[in-house]
């Protein structure tokens, strides 16, 4: 689903700050992405997101070669990735739920769907209620939370999410993973750039590291997570955020 083939990456004539990085994500993998500051995890995640081109290498996704798309097909691969990048770009002079409802502009839905897909995501986030209320009303863990609804309106197949917690304390950091968890329980693969080891220990979970140039890919513990208190979803969920290829390929 996703995959990094001798991925090198440097901007303008500085260094590497990937340096032949190699990996796989299959479908449905819940994967972080973990280093100190400057290391390189937002610009892996932009890659991923083809934000940003690779220096050298292949990156593929959803099995489409992201270098070789035009930027005339770009803009569809991108629809089958929820991003939340570290700067929500909410949009503080519309309410909550008309910041849901910007993404599926594009996608040529009635409003009536629209309003009702809309609906559906912030409930999922648990921000109903919220509606009406400008972003700005928000604290900071609901913000987080409204971006998350922002990316999964539009029924991404891979989630994509630089440092989600930042800032925020740790019930609202837990609430936030268990939003993504939850996600990753009815197949979207979720990719999270962090550097809370303590949060990322709790997940146990496949990490992409990287550290000075250095890149390690260290399996976590497969299996529940701890203190899971059970997802609010099922892949039964009428309104799952469900995979746009339908695909269960291999990447
Ligand atoms: N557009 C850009 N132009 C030039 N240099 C950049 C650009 N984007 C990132 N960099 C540099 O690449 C390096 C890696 O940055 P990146 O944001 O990917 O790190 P990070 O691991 O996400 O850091 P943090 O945890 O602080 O967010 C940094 O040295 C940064 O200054």
């Amino acid at each position: 689903m996703i995959e990094f083939q001798h991925v090198f990456k440097s901007f303008g004539r500085g260094r590497n700050i990937l340096a032949d990085v190699n990996f796989g994500i299959a479908p449905g993998e819940f994967v972080f992405v973990s280093g100190p500051s400057g290391a390189g995890k937002s610009t892996l995640l932009k890659l991923v997101g083809g934000l940003e081109p690779a220096s050298r290498g292949a990156v593929t996704v959803n099995g489409h070669r992201i270098d070789r798309l035009s930027a005339r097909t770009l803009p569809y691969l991108r629809r089958t990735v929820g991003l939340i990048l570290q700067d929500a770009h909410l949009l503080f002079d519309r309410n909550a739920f008309d910041n849901v409802m910007l993404p599926l502009a594009v996608l040529g839905l009635d409003r009536a769907t629209a309003a009702t897909r809309a609906r559906a995501a912030m409930e999922k986030v648990g921000l109903r209620g919220k509606e009406d209320l400008s972003p700005i009303e928000l604290s900071g863990g609901e913000q987080q939370r409204l971006a998350i609804a922002r990316a999964i309106v539009g029924r991404p197949a891979i989630l994509i999410a630089d440092e989600p917690t930042a800032n925020l304390d740790h019930d609202s950091a837990v609430h936030i993973m268990d939003v993504f968890r939850d996600f990753n329980q009815v197949g979207v693969t979720t990719l999270i750039a962090s550097h809370d080891t303590a949060l990322m220990a709790r997940y146990a979970r496949r990490t992409l590291r990287i550290d000075a140039g250095r890149f390690e890919d260290i399996a976590g513990v497969p299996g529940r997570v701890e203190g899971d208190r059970g997802g609010s979803m099922s892949a039964s969920d009428a309104n799952a955020p469900g995979r746009l290829d339908g695909s269960r390929g291999t990447p």
